[in-house]
């Protein structure tokens, strides 16, 4: 693991810890829509969002990411966040790769901590800073995706030992039923924080909403704007 120095003791605050699929790998649901280069400035574009949101937000003591790309590793070391190498699944029996990286990046983590998706460009830190806020009122807490079946945010304030991550299909359920875990509910302005990006559907969505700069300037990019001839894409960027 490498640290980019973000300081500050966990005792004192959140540790936030944000996948980032290999970039060759990430968004493969948006291949029908972007060219290669498109969509990996975009991941690279909505990380880096995400990545500020969390690091601005308060209470936040440190940010930690976890992927398996070096070029991520770069990304986090800019952002001023800690880094943590996706170890290799060797064996089927270590099952889904999401939340084998998330279960070795969560298993020293000595105080409250929260798993964040790196694909929601609306997030700013007030949105997470009042997520954090209900969520430090409950064992294990989630925030459930647009969708209503999978998940965007998982939290937890016990001890290290019963965070087990659920990830994947249906992972709304899979935490509210077989983890204890409390749903947050994502109303109002907080519903930035369910609305990931995970199909073409997804980024046309985003018309006429306020998403981060990095974000606003991948979607200019002359890669991104073919997507967004094709689905009509313009979003503002946070002030
Ligand atoms: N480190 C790591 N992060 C992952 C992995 N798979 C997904 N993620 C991250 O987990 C979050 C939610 O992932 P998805 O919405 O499924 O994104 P994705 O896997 O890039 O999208 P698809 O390829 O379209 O399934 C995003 O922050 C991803 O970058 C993985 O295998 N390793
Ligand atoms: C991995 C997940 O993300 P998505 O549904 O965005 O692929 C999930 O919701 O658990």
């Amino acid at each position: 693991m490498s640290t980019a120095g973000h300081g500050g003791s966990t005792a004192d605050g959140w540790t936030i810890v944000v996948p980032v699929k290999a970039l060759e790998r990430a968004k493969s649901r948006l291949v029908p829509a972007l060219t290669a280069d498109g969509r990996r400035a975009l991941v690279v574009a909505m990380a880096v969002d995400v990545l500020a949101a969390c690091r601005e937000t308060p209470g936040v003591a440190r940010v930690r990411v976890v992927s398996a790309d070096p070029r991520v590793e770069e990304l986090a070391s800019g952002a001023g966040a800690e880094f943590v190498d996706e170890p290799a699944r060797t064996d089927p029996r270590h099952g889904d790769p999401l939340n084998f990286a998330l279960d070795n990046a969560l298993a020293d983590v000595p105080g409250p901590v929260g798993v964040v998706a790196a694909d929601l460009p609306e997030l700013r830190p007030e949105h997470l800073a009042r997520i954090l806020d209900i969520a430090g009122r409950h064992p294990h807490a989630t925030v459930t995706d647009h969708r209503g079946a999978g998940t965007t945010m998982a939290f937890w304030t016990g001890a290290p030992g019963p965070r087990v991550c659920r990830f994947g299909i249906d992972s709304a359920a899979q935490y509210r039923v077989e983890g204890g875990a409390v749903p947050i509910a994502a109303v109002g302005d907080l519903a930035a924080a369910a609305r990931d990006v995970d199909v073409p559907e997804d980024l046309a969505r985003l018309t006429g909403r306020t998403v981060g700069p990095a974000t606003a300037g991948a979607l200019r990019d002359p890669s991104v704007r073919l997507l967004a001839h094709a689905t009509g894409v313009s979003a503002t960027m946070v002030p």
